[in-house]
């Protein structure tokens, strides 16, 4: 059968939703059990109280016959007394499991993304819009669990008015069928309307997340944009993302808020049809007809509730769909590798590789080299010619997208990620430092590397002496991103971060970009010191960085054009002989 758009809609909303009750359905039952059975107590104590007064007047000393039982009316007051306890206690119950519910979908729905998003690859990472998972993980996951938590008070709006309307069924079953005609024709009249504030809250989510992303961004820029005295360019453009969202927002707000007036304004329209009809009938059971109004009214206000709680819901489904696409995203790319550990970490080759990026920019064509044990590699090439994605897949951050890579005759595709990545050591073209102390930003969050390693670490990198002549050494704490060292020291620092764990082989990208004359210098002493024991590939523009390398890799256009000895490209390439003579080493 030929399914409506708007059903698959439904169900795919339905579905996201059931996803993340998940493991809180337990709550959730706790939650609508205990609120079904307060509303249950509520409304036999109406019903009680409500004949008692009727009897006390006529002076009668019995209610009822309920279920074919007449009461005292002493009784009916005793029971309404232990209805009314009860009824606090189930509160307590509720107001407790609702509280614990958000708690655990917070906790629940902030693990999952970020554990999602760790284990994903490095491609799917890197294309992420910065500021976007910041968003996701704090202001989605909150609205996520009050959306669960709207879902929880439907449930039990829903209950509730089902056990009013049974109650109403003993005491009057005509008024109350009619009670049920007309609210369920003010639920039908509302379903445009939570159809329409679902589409808006998925045009805020949007909206929300293009905010996060240019916040995040504008705030990278910082320093560039006091150079430029651009402060209230930036302030504009934040003022027209501020509306958009504040505009998106108060529509969604306007339609959710206008379903409480529609529904009262249907609601009472049914009350005044239901007197009509008792003025029309005349009829005159007192009793009957003061239970029954109680209960309609009574009823009436669970509707609005549930009216409320749906329309909530509607405006916060898509904020859960946006948590839970990601997620899916994330774990469909995960990180890839196999379980294979190889006998050595070289001979490294390549064979045709080919890599494309998902704008369809090539990237690397047809690359194929071997790298054997112990030798020092440099890679050159003009910016923008394929030589940081060659890193890439060296690193095993991004595969191939045709050809092979391989690790002593091992697929790196087959080979375990754990393995390799504790045996390479990669320097990057920015250092990346984090708050935490020196000590903490060379360990990077890896177990077994104790104070001599740091030491010996910080020594062949050259950056020993700069820490020692900080206030607490290696204790002393950073500032965020490493703010108070400059580009050198912090490029010096990225270097003993890669060289901590002894790795065996040693990937650097422009390790010396940022450094003067006499650090290069060092950073080429310890790097011709070190390739005594690792094998060595380093991508660099400054070419006396390059003096220590036994074979250089020329990579233009995406292509490998040349690998052989320096002394060797000095005869064979010019793009080398023009670097060297740009360089005035030639
Ligand atoms: N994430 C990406 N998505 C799409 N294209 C990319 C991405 N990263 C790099 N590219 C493109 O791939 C090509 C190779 O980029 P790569 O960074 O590897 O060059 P490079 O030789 O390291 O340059 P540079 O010396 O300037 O750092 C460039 O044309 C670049 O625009």
């Amino acid at each position: 059968m030929k399914r409506h758009k708007g059903e698959d809609r439904q169900s795919a909303y339905l579905s996201v939703l059931s996803q993340a009750v998940g493991s809180h359905r337990r709550l959730v039952v706790a939650l609508a059990v205990s609120s079904f059975a307060g509303a249950l107590l509520e409304a036999s104590f109406l019903v009680l109280i409500t004949a008692t007064a009727l009897a006390l007047v006529n002076g009668s000393g019995t209610i009822g016959p309920f279920l074919g039982e007449t009461i005292t009316t002493g009784a009916a007051l005793g029971i309404g007394a232990v209805a009314l306890a009860l009824r606090l206690a189930l509160n307590f119950a509720s107001l407790s499991a609702g509280t614990r519910l958000t708690a655990e979908i917070t906790q629940t729905e902030r693990r999952r993304l970020s554990h999602a998003y760790l284990g994903s690859s490095w491609a799917v990472q890197q294309a992420e819009p910065s500021g976007r998972l910041q968003e996701l993980l704090t202001s989605f996951v909150v609205k996520v669990s009050w959306a669960i938590t709207t879902l929880a008070n439907a449930v039990t709006a829903l209950l509730s008015l089902l056990a009013f309307l049974s109650a109403g069924f003993i005491v009057d079953a005509a008024s109350t069928l009619a009670v049920l005609a007309a609210l369920t024709v003010v639920g039908a009249v509302l379903v445009p309307i939570r159809r329409r504030v679902r589409r808006r809250a998925a045009a805020s989510a949007v909206a929300n997340l293009e905010f996060a992303t240019k916040v995040s961004e504008l705030g990278s820029l910082g320093i560039e944009m006091q150079a430029f005295g651009v402060q209230q360019r930036f302030a504009d453009e934040m003022d027209r993302l501020t509306v958009e969202a504040a505009v998106k927002q108060r529509r969604v707000d306007f339609l959710t808020a206008t379903m409480a007036p529609a529904y009262l304004a249907i609601a009472y329209s049914a009350i005044l049809g239901g007197v009509a009809v008792l003025a029309f009938t005349g009829y005159k059971d007192l009793a009957v007809i003061g239970g029954v109004m109680l209960l309609m009214l009574r009823s009436l206000s669970y509707g609005q509730q549930l009216t409320a709680a749906l329309g909530s819901l509607a405006a916060a489904v898509p904020f859960l769909e946006a948590v839970s696409e990601t997620v899916a995203k994330y774990t469909e790319a995960k990180a890839s590798g196999g379980s294979r550990h190889p006998g050595s970490m070289t001979p490294l080759t390549a064979t045709g590789v080919d890599f494309r990026y998902p704008n369809d920019r090539v990237a690397l064509s047809d690359i194929t080299f071997r790298i054997e044990s112990r030798e020092a590699i440099g890679i050159i090439g003009p910016s923008g010619a394929g030589k940081s994605t060659l890193a890439q897949l060296l690193l095993g951050l991004r595969e191939p997208t045709s050809g092979t890579l391989c690790v002593d005759g091992v697929d790196m595709r087959e080979v375990d990620r754990s393995w390799w990545s504790s045996r390479v050591g990669f320097v990057p073209q920015d250092a990346n430092l984090f708050t935490g102390t020196v000590a903490e930003n060379i360990r990077f969050f890896r177990e077994g590397i104790d104070d001599d390693a740091l030491r010996s670490a910080a020594r062949r990198a050259n950056i020993l002496a700069d820490v020692e002549a900080l206030p607490h050494g290696f204790d002393t704490h950073l500032g965020e991103r490493g703010g108070q060292l400059s580009g050198g020291q912090r490029q010096r620092l990225s270097i003993a971060r890669a060289l901590a764990a002894d790795p065996e082989l040693l990937v650097l990208d422009e390790p010396t970009s940022a450094l003067d004359g006499a650090s290069e210098a060092l950073i080429r002493r310890t790097l011709s010191e070190l390739r005594q024991g690792m094998t060595v590939v380093i991508i660099a523009h400054r070419m006396s960085t390059l003096d220590i390398c036994d074979r250089i890799m020329v990579i233009e256009d995406g292509r490998m054009t040349r690998m052989d000895s320096p002394a060797t490209l000095r005869e064979s390439s010019d793009f080398y002989r023009q670097s060297l003579a740009h360089a005035g080493i030639l």
